[in-house]
């Protein structure tokens, strides 16, 4: 099956009328059950990012950051698994992060900026003002990056 065709992306971004992203950069990346990724963004250097899982699921999350949005600090939520084959689009503009639902999963994204790592910011996942619903079972901690332990709140 295919699984991203240009063509029909730009069909949907000439409807939205915004321009169509261009991608630059493609990563997988494999994590284990209750392993939480983000929530990452670059400030400088903004990705919008396409996101599908190939095998196993995740809770995926989206923030928008763009403080003139009438949606600024809200954020969205995705089970996107291989299972139900979902794509996730994350505008330029949004942190995003995962939470891992299976034992493994392995996510493949699309990025239309380099990965900048001194551009990159990180908010904490758990984020008293955002307040993102995680599906975290009950007597369970996440597991963190070092990185993502690190993270400090947004300016909510
Ligand atoms: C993201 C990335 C990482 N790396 C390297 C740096 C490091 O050695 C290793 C792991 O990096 P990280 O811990 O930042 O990887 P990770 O936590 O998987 O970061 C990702 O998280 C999700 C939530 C996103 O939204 C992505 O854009 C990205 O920020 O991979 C690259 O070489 N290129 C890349 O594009």
């Amino acid at each position: 099956m295919e699984t991203f065709r240009q063509s029909e992306f730009e069909l949907l971004f000439e409807q939205l009328g915004t321009p169509c992203p261009q991608f630059v950069q493609e990563n997988i990346s494999r994590s284990a059950k209750h392993v939480l990724r983000g929530l990452h963004y670059q400030q400088t250097q903004p990705q919008a990012k396409l996101i599908r899982v190939i095998s196993g699921s995740i809770f995926d999350v989206a923030v928008d950051l763009r403080q003139d949005s009438k949606t600024y600090g809200h954020w969205v939520s995705q089970v996107l698994s291989a299972q139900n084959k979902l794509q996730m689009y994350i505008p330029a503009g949004f942190a995003h992060g995962f939470y891992t639902l299976s034992d493994f999963a392995d996510v493949l994204y699309k990025c239309t900026d380099y990965y900048a790592p001194h551009d990159q910011k990180i908010i904490s996942w758990n984020d008293p003002h955002l307040k993102v619903d995680w599906p975290i079972e009950a007597g369970i901690s996440p597991i963190l990056s070092e990185q993502d332990s690190l993270a400090l709140n947004g300016e909510f």
